[in-house]
């Protein structure tokens, strides 16, 4: 399976470095970087006609590159750049582009749009005019592309340091760069592709989100050898039950649901006992077979709550630890959480527990991730997969419409029996993210939690 790397500007930069110490010229780079942008170019827009808005740094060198290139197959191009080009390699394209150069501010329109202003070098916001005639260009146009980022993106966090316009293609150069997941930026464009350029990604530490490779039970495989799994559930009964059935959909072998109070009945397969002390969970905890202990949605927050979460931390199993469990812990809980857990934060949650860290949310995920010796899934839009040593896992854009309570459940529900299953915490999480993701994408629009469900089983023999 083809992981996709994705590298920070500096992490790029030193990766072209390094292409370029191994004798290939800079210049090439930006020749291979260009013809892979016009071939995609060439294949959406063929011979409409076509305007590349070059910068003066590299980014409009390979825009000039483009613009030769397509001439070249005959396509009618207009070249219009942002004052003069800076670095050796942009001025080398420029020259060979050798055609008119239009001032950027007064370029009229055309049908396809190439943004070749700003790429990885980004340092500050467009100044307001340029901002505003790059949107109204790209508005005009019914084909756009952005080379490697839309301008006004900031590579490493996702921001938008000015106004982006929607993009058509986003095209990648050489390698992902976290801009390419993260929100807001991740939403300026329709589709996304990354051209190789010749750069080694190999040493990457973040990548892209890739479907898991899953397996069927073995032969002689049963349901205690395939993964116990124990929801440890709280006030609110629905949270609890959600979060059973995806663990029991999930590929664990047996799910026992501890509930407090009336038993709350749920499909025949799981296994609901009544536990309504924190005393009735330690002694039904107290089993070797289980591998996988979820604890928080819909635990509740009273002292109850804090009770029966002590006797989890307490029982000595691999944790998952999501919602009101992340709440009651808060910061001066952060040191309680056992090594090797997993705990799946929403915004509110990981501020809670860990503050507002500083740097991009893949810095804040390691951080986080390194400080309680846990896998981090940090949601949202653009959740995070990060491991304590380092590792992050980034998830492209999903289904909106998992914005809907107890999604969240579910997906708690399915870290615990891939963790059950797998007994590697990083592993689950990924496999879990993306199983949440395709479930989503299979159940369309408007659908609620537990229509996950029965998208699971599907979505599992989609990766066997
Ligand atoms: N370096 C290489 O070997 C290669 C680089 N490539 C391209 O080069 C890009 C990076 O090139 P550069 O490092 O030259 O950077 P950019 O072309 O992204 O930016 C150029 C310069 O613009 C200035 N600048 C930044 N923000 C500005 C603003 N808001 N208004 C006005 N000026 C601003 C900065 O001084 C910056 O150095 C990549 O995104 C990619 O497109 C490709 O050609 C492949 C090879
Ligand atoms: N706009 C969105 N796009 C994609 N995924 C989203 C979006 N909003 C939320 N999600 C996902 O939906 C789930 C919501 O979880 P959470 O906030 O814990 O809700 P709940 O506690 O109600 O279950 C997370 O997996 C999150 O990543
Ligand atoms: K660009």
């Amino acid at each position: 399976m083809r992981m996709h790397a994705i590298l920070t500007a500096a992490e790029m930069r030193r990766a072209e470095q390094a292409v370029i110490a191994a004798g290939i010229p800079e210049y090439m780079l930006m020749e291979r970087a260009g013809a892979a942008a016009a071939e995609i170019i060439w294949r959406a827009g063929g011979k409409r006609d076509l305007l590349v808005l070059c910068g003066p740094g590299n980014n409009g060198g390979d825009g000039f590159v483009i613009a030769r290139l397509l001439r070249a197959r005959g396509v009618p191009v207009r070249v219009a750049a942002l004052g003069e080009s800076r670095t050796d390699s942009s001025m080398k394209a420029r020259e060979a582009w050798g055609g008119p150069v239009e001032a950027f501010l007064d370029a009229a329109p055309a049908t396809q749009i190439v943004d070749a202003l700003f790429g990885t070098g980004l340092s500050r916001g467009l100044d307001g005019a340029i901002a505003a005639k790059l949107r109204a260009l790209t508005e005009q146009a019914s084909f756009s592309y952005a080379v490697d980022l839309p301008s006004g993106v900031q590579t490493d966090r996702g921001e938008l340091l000015s106004d982006v316009p929607d993009m058509g293609v986003c095209i990648a150069l050489g390698a992902l760069k976290p801009a390419h997941m993260l929100q807001p930026a991740a939403g300026c464009w329709r589709r996304l592709v990354c051209a190789d350029i010749g750069i080694d990604a190999s040493g990457a530490k973040i990548h892209r989100l890739a479907p898991p490779q899953l397996h069927p039970p073995a032969p002689e495989a049963h349901k205690y050898s395939r993964g116990l799994v124990a929801v440890v559930g709280g006030e609110m009964a629905g949270a609890g039950l959600l979060a059973s059935q995806a663990a029991a959909r999930a590929g664990s072998g047996m799910v026992r649901h501890l509930v407090q109070g009336s038993v709350h009945l749920g499909p025949g397969a799981i296994v609901t006992q009544q536990a309504d002390k924190a005393g009735d969970v330690a002694r039904s905890l107290n089993d070797d077979r289980f591998r996988a202990i979820l604890v928080g949605p819909g635990l509740g927050r009273g002292s109850e709550a804090s009770d029966r979460l002590k006797a989890v931390l307490a029982a000595g199993h691999p944790l998952v630890l999501d919602a009101d469990a992340l709440v009651l812990l808060g910061e001066e809980g952060v040191d309680a959480i056992p090594q090797g857990s997993v705990l799946t934060p929403h915004e509110g949650e990981f501020v809670r527990l860990f503050g507002n860290l500083p740097g991009s949310k893949v810095e804040r995920a390691l951080e986080a991730a390194k400080r309680t010796r846990a896998t981090l899934i940090y949601k949202g839009s653009d959740s995070i997969v990060a491991s304590p040593d380092g590792r992050a896992v980034l998830s492209p854009p999903g289904s909106s419409w998992l914005s809907t309570a107890g999604t969240g459940d579910v997906l708690a529900g399915l870290v615990a029996a891939r963790l059950a299953v797998t007994g590697d915490g990083f592993q689950a999480a990924c496999e879990a993210l993306w199983l949440h993701g395709e479930a989503a994408r299979r159940a369309g629009a408007a659908f609620i939690a537990d229509d996950l469900l029965a998208e699971l089983p599907a979505a599992i023999a989609s990766r066997l």
